[in-house]
Order: structure tokens, then C-alpha cells, then sequence
């Protein structure tokens, strides 16, 4: 592959070939003029100098313009570096990969690359690689262009809609993603600078309201997870209403019974009991919803300023397999209770978070499960989990996940899983909940 290398080159190193062998040629034809010059005392240089050193000087430059603008160098010096590099490597990757066209220039062979497209962003922590769809049959998988991107990883990748480019989203591994916050007041300053009806997750991410999934084995750091998210809601501008149920009575239970002890619920009954009153909530609304969406169609409860209510349903695994020990009237009482909210609950600005250490159809619907749209699947997880969280055939990393590291999907925001991280909490939970309330 090597030898083929060598003798395949690229218009682009042709015309750097000429414009150095052009340079060289001029200052040495400079210099031995200068000598000649010097020796013999004809006073040529007097104008030839001037000249040569001129055009030297102005093929440098031109040099220089067209690196600074093919690299960005408007955004910054360490920016164009940055492109120069990782371009450089990618075409040589192509190079060694045989990944090109084959072209004629001056009736020589040469590998016609793709073009290379590169938007880094967030102080070059994350950015946008699109490589030209040059027809091949070959592979351009996320695996090959990061081996080529040294600390860049490619997180997601797409075809762009004309499917003229590849997209790779690109993440730098060595910036860590997680939020860390050593006090409740440095968590309220962060959260309050987050825009309305959302709620951080890390660095880059952030999410809107819908009725969600958590998974996560045990000891994954879902619970954190929680906690980072019900602190943000107490915290924000807007109102949330929250509700907790919890069949084993976990340290969740009593964040909850702290938060809301009227909307807190710990035993079957008391669990359905919740629903049933959550449910008629959300139909009240829907019939005042009504009327108001004759002035405004596609309004939502944020466009009215009501309130999110939003179920956080721990363990449900647990709950859904007592309910299995019910008759069918029952079980489809209940199962239609949560379906209504899952199916109907995001106009109305009501949603249920389940959450559970597997998502297996046994432990929760098919059908409910399929209709959440955001999911996470929090630390290692076994293949199973991820494909009944995300679907076969979808691709998922295997990346040793730190606490609160995982992967998640959210409608226009990670279509394929992504990572995310959430926050660090160095701080104590429960005393941040007493003070808020
Ligand atoms: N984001 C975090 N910030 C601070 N500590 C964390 C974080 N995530 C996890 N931990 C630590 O790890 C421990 C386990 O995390 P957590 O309770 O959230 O796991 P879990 O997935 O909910 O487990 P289980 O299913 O057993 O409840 C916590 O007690 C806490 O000490």
C-alpha cells in the first residue's frame, strides 16, 4: 500500500510541490545573483533584488491567506492548527485507505479526495466533520475516521438530506463533558441560565420535557441522575409540579415525601391511587386546553404559562410486576392510565419518567416504551438493554461509562444515541431539598 502511496499524489500536493520548488528556485537564483554580484560588481542587484525578494514575499503571503482561510484562521490561531491537522490527517488516511477517485491532471494520475468540511465549536470540544459522498462502494465508517481524528471521536454519524456529504458529529475524549457542582447555589446559578421548558444534562447537553425513560443497572448513578434533573425544576422560573411514586421506598421516596408528601406514593395502591388522580388532572386540563387552542392550534401548556406536572416513577419494573399478580380488568385499568398520559400527556404538559435497572417487554410494554421519546441508558449496560432502549441494529458505543455517563435519544436532538453525562453532585441532596422548600 505504501509504494501505491507514493506514487499516487493529489492535485493539492502538486501544487504544493510547484510553489515550494518555485520558492526554492527563486531564492537560490536570489542568492547567486547576490554572489555573482558581489564578485564581480556590475550593481545588478540594485534591481533585481528588489524584485525577486518581492515576488518571494508575495507568493508567502498568498500561501499563508489561502492556509488562513482554508483553516478559519479568523476564529483564532490554536482554531486553524486545529483544522489544519485534523484535515491533514483525514486526507491521509484517505490516502492510505485508497479512499478516492482516480482523475487525470496534465495527463498525470491522481486521487481526486473528497472535500472535507469541518466546524469545530465550544472552544474546539465539539464540531461538525462532513466528508464528501464520492460514490465509492467503500466503507467510510465512524470507526475508520476516528482512528484518523487522533483525540476527536465520532459520536453520531448521518448522511446529510441531498447525501452529498457523510456527517460526523466529533467529540474531543479528553474534555470532560460533566458538569461538577460543589454547592446548591452554584447549581441555582447554573440552572437559571438554562432556557425555558428545558433542563441540562451536561456541558453540551441539554433536553425538553416529554415523558421519559431511565435505565440504568443498580449502583449506575440513575438516582443522581434524578437528582439533577428535580433539583433544576424546583430551581427554574417556571413551575413544575412533581409526583413520585416508588415501590421500594428508596432513598427517592423520601426526596419525594420531603418535596410533596400529598403526591408521594409508596405501595401498590397507593401508586394507583396517584395515577387515577394524575390522570383526571390531565383530563381537566385537556377540556380547559380545548378552549384555549381555539385562539392559538398548536399551542402547548407552556404557551398558556401552566405548569408542568411531571410523575417520576422509580423501580417500575416493580410495580408493573405486582400488577401482573392483579386480574385483567385491573391491569388494563392501570396500563391504560399510564398509556393515556405517555400518549396524550405532552400538549397538556403532563409526562411520566420511568424508571427501572432493565427495560425488558416483561418488566415494561412494548408499546409504552416505544412511545417515550427521550431514554437513557445510564453506565454499562448489556446489549439487551440497549437494544430494547434503543432499538435493534442501532449503533451503540462500548465505552467503559463512568457514574452518570451514558447514552440517550431525544426527538431532534440525538435522532441515534448520543452520550451524555449528567452532573457531578458534591453536595448534600437532602439538605439542598429542606432549604428550596
Ligand atoms: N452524579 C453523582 N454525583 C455524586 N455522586 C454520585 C453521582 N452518581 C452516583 N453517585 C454516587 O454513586 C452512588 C450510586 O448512585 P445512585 O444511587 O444514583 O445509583 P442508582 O443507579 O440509582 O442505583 P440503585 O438502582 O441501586 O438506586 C450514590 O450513592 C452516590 O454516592
Amino acid at each position: 500500500m505504501s509504494i501505491r502511496n507514493r506514487t499516487i499524489s493529489t492535485s493539492r500536493i502538486q501544487n504544493g510541490i510547484f510553489v515550494y520548488t518555485a520558492l526554492t528556485f527563486l531564492t537560490i537564483f536570489t542568492v547567486i545573483i547576490s554572489i555573482i554580484d558581489n564578485l564581480l560588481n556590475i550593481g545588478v542587484t540594485k534591481y533585481s533584488n528588489p524584485f525577486l525578494i518581492t515576488i518571494i514575499f508575495s507568493i508567502i503571503t498568498v500561501q499563508i491567506l489561502i492556509w488562513m482561510i482554508r483553516n478559519k484562521g479568523n476564529r483564532g490561531i490554536r482554531y486553524a492548527f486545529t483544522h489544519y491537522s485534523t484535515v491533514l490527517n483525514l486526507r491521509k488516511t484517505f490516502l492510505d485507505s485508497t479512499y478516492y477517485n482516480i482523475r487525470f491532471h496534465l495527463n498525470k494520475k491522481i486521487a481526486q479526495l473528497p472535500k472535507i468540511k469541518i466546524d469545530f465549536e465550544k472552544g474546539l470540544s465539539i464540531g461538525k466533520l462532513s466528508i464528501e459522498n464520492i460514490h465509492l462502494e467503500k466503507d467510510l465508517s465512524s470507526s475508520n475516521i476516528s482512528i484518523a481524528l487522533n483525540r476527536y471521536v465520532v459520536e453520531r454519524s448521518y448522511l446529510s438530506r441531498d447525501e452529498k456529504y457523510y456527517i460526523f458529529e466529533i467529540y474531543d475524549s479528553n474534555i470532560n463533558r460533566q458538569l461538577t457542582f460543589e454547592s446548591l447555589d452554584e447549581f441555582q446559578e447554573y440552572s437559571l441560565k438554562i432556557e425555558e421548558q428545558h433542563l441540562f444534562i451536561d456541558k453540551f447537553t441539554k433536553i425538553p420535557m416529554h415523558s421519559s425513560l431511565f435505565v440504568g443497572q443498580t449502583g449506575s448513578g440513575k438516582t443522581y441522575a434524578l437528582y439533577s434533573l428535580i433539583l433544576q425544576m424546583l430551581l427554574q422560573k417556571e413551575l413544575y409540579n412533581l409526583y413520585f411514586a416508588d415501590p421500594k421506598s428508596s432513598s427517592l421516596s423520601v426526596i419525594g415525601e420531603k418535596i410533596t408528601a400529598h403526591n408521594s406514593a409508596s405501595n401498590f395502591n397507593e401508586i394507583v391511587n396517584l395515577l387515577e388522580d394524575f390522570n383526571d388532572l390531565m383530563n381537566q386540563y385537556k377540556f380547559e386546553l380545548k378552549e384555549k387552542l381555539g385562539t392559538k392550534l398548536e399551542a402547548t401548556y407552556a404557551d398558556f404559562a401552566n405548569p408542568a406536572h411531571v410523575l417520576i416513577f422509580d423501580e417500575f419494573a416493580s410495580f408493573h410486576t405486582e400488577l401482573q399478580t392483579k386480574d385483567k380488568k385491573k391491569r388494563d385499568e392501570v396500563m391504560s392510565l399510564i398509556s393515556q398520559v405517555v400518549l396524550q400527556g405532552r400538549q397538556l404538559g403532563f409526562f411520566i419518567w420511568f424508571v427501572m435497572q432493565k427495560s425488558d417487554s416483561n418488566l415494561i410494554p412494548t408499546y409504552i416504551r416505544e412511545n417515550l421519546p427521550v431514554k437513557f441508558v445510564i453506565g454499562n449496560a448489556e446489549t439487551q438493554t440497549n437494544k430494547t432502549a434503543f432499538g435493534t441494529g442501532v449503533d451503540t458505543k462500548e465505552k467503559n461509562f463512568q457514574l452518570g455517563e451514558g447514552l440517550f435519544v431525544c426527538p431532534l436532538i440525538a435522532n441515534q444515541p448520543k452520550l451524555c453525562h449528567f452532573s457531578y453532585l458534591d453536595f448534600n441532596i437532602l439538605e439542598a431539598v429542606d432549604s428550596l422548600n
